[in-house]
């Protein structure tokens, strides 16, 4: 049994807490998998690699109506996938040998296992290929141990073979036909990527619309676009899955009827779990919520003293900047116990970088009617801005929700070309208390950019002064 002054579970941002300002603590990091963590290996950084790849293979299907007759001649999988991977898996194994043998990691020791709760304040950890590596006992404990892909209870899936976020990327060849159960982000985000790359996409969702987080407007818009592109088969239900003689066959209940799809691979994107049942957090007196989400309060402490949680284990958003934020609410609790700070989920944005990018931030239409707030919508389609002349767009737009009172901007949803990048102003106005009108004139907008699309829904609401 060794104790620790700090033990954190999990590389992702858990990681990045442990920086110099702890060189006088005696610290264990606990990593089961790929030191990183999702964001690096199999999330954000991949895929968003990926997307633009694929954006690039997809000019010649919208350069046409712009006179430039474009032809895509090839995709060479085995190059785009060893080109992603050829910068990220040197990024993940130079940050596990950073802590394993740089000098400014002296007083840190990596354990390559699963960190399991065996008794309140002591870690046991299982090396991956079985056998307890050590016993830990530690002050204070920050439990960054993520989330992983759900399998849904579908007949047939766990026999006949299926992949997930954290296996379709490092495919030995690119299938002639893609299925995609779910319909959120990560089903958005692949099928865009596959569809572009020349793979026949039939994309399976349960509901009658892609992204239903979305606000509808925007779910729906994005939606229509998306079944000009693939197949989307909405209120489908998949009820059995198996190997037939011409590939995986999947069986799908919707009103119509029953329906069968043969694809060469079957992608399962319908959400992920926390990883709280792995620490086996019970022993603790930690408390979870019913969907597995560790407890934290404003300082991201769990109802156990000592013991903190961020990001995908505790966090409703399952967001890489949440956690990295999370992460840096806890470094400073842990330094400054005596003066600590509150993790801001005031306005969290998000974005799926299918095609086109949504992004949003704040409450949806449907959220400010149903919590009864009052407010106005300001919409604009790229189709009248400059910028979207020159694009040809004819399906982006944004909308923009704010009290009539006051002009407070309530809430912000982008559809169309780099609506991740085109939001943030919006993001950056919610944050520091800036009213519409103050925000839309009290400014100079480039021009003819593509942030005019913000100023103009701005004076598009129809405020009361
Ligand atoms: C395909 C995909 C695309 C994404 N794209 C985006 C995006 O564009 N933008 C965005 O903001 N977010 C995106 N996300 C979400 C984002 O990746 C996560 O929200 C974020 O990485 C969570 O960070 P974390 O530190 O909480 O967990 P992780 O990064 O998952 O780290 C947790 C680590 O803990 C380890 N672990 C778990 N249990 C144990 C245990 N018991 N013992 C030891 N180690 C353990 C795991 O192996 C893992 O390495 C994406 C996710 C996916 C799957
Ligand atoms: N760009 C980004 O920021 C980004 C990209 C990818 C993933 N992520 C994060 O990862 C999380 C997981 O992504 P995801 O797409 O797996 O989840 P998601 O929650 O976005 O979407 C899952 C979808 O699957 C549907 N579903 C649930 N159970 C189903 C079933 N049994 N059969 C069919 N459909 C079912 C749900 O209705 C939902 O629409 C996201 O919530 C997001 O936070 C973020």
């Amino acid at each position: 049994m060794t104790h620790y002054d700090l033990v954190v579970v999990g590389t992702g941002s858990g990681n990045t807490i442990v920086s110099k300002q702890f060189a006088n603590w005696k610290v264990a990091i606990v990593e089961k998998g790929i030191f990183g963590g999702t964001c690096l290996n199999v999330g954000c950084i991949p895929t968003k690699m990926f997307v633009h790849t694929a954006d690039l293979a997809a000019t010649p299907s919208h350069s046409s109506r712009l006179g430039v007759d474009e032809k895509l001649t090839g995709v060479r999988w085995p190059d785009i996938r060893d080109r992603i991977f050829g910068r990220i898996d040197p990024i993940s194994a130079g940050g596990a040998e950073y802590r394993e043998h740089h000098a400014n990691n002296v007083n840190v020791t990596l354990y390559h296992g699963t960190g399991r709760f065996t008794a309140d304040g002591e870690l046991t950890v299982t090396a991956n290929e079985g056998g307890e590596l050590e016993v830990l006992t530690a002050d204070r404990f920050v439990l960054a141990a993520g989330s992983r892909p759900i399998v849904p209870d579908i007949p047939g899936l766990d026999e006949t073979g299926f992949q997930t976020s954290g296996t379709i990327m490092r495919l030995e060849q690119l299938p002639s036909r893609l299925g995609i159960i779910g319909s959120g982000f990560v089903a958005a985000e692949f099928a865009h990527v596959f569809s572009s790359l020349g793979v026949e996409v039939t994309l399976i969702a349960r509901s009658d619309r892609m992204l239903r987080h979305e606000d509808s407007e925007i779910a729906k818009r994005y939606t229509e676009i998306a079944q000009e592109r693939y197949t989307v088969k909405l209120l489908h239900e998949t009820v059995r899955v198996w190997r037939g003689q011409d590939g995986i066959v999947v069986k799908t209940l919707s009103p119509a009827g029953v329906d069968e799809l043969v694809v060469d691979e079957l992608l399962v994107a319908v959400g992920r779990t926390p990883n709280s049942d792995l620490l086996n957090v019970g022993v603790t007196g930690i408390e979870l919520e019913s969907d597995g989400r560790v407890v934290v309060d404003e300082f991201q402490e769990t109802a156990v003293e000592g013991i903190y949680a961020l990001g995908d284990v505790c966090s409703p958003y399952q967001l890489k900047h949440v956690a990295n934020h999370e992460a840096r609410v806890v470094q400073h609790n842990l330094l400054h116990p005596d003066d600590r700070i509150d993790s801001d989920h005031r306005f969290v944005p998000h974005a799926v970088f299918g095609s086109p990018q949504v992004a949003s931030v704040g409450l949806t239409e449907e959220e400010a009617i149903e919590q009864g707030v009052r407010y106005v919508v300001g919409r604009e389609a790229y189709a009248d801005i400059a910028y979207g002349w020159a694009m040809e767009d004819t399906t982006g737009f944004a909308k923009i929700l704010a009290d009539p009172d006051t002009g407070q901007i309530l809430g912000c949803h982008v559809i169309g070309p780099q609506a991740s990048t085109v939001i943030q102003p919006v993001i950056q106005a919610m944050s520091f208390g800036l009213d519409a009108h103050t925000m839309a004139r009290g400014q100079y907008w480039i021009h003819p950019a593509m942030p005019e699309l913000i100023e103009n829904a701005l004076l598009n609401l129809k405020l009361k002064s």
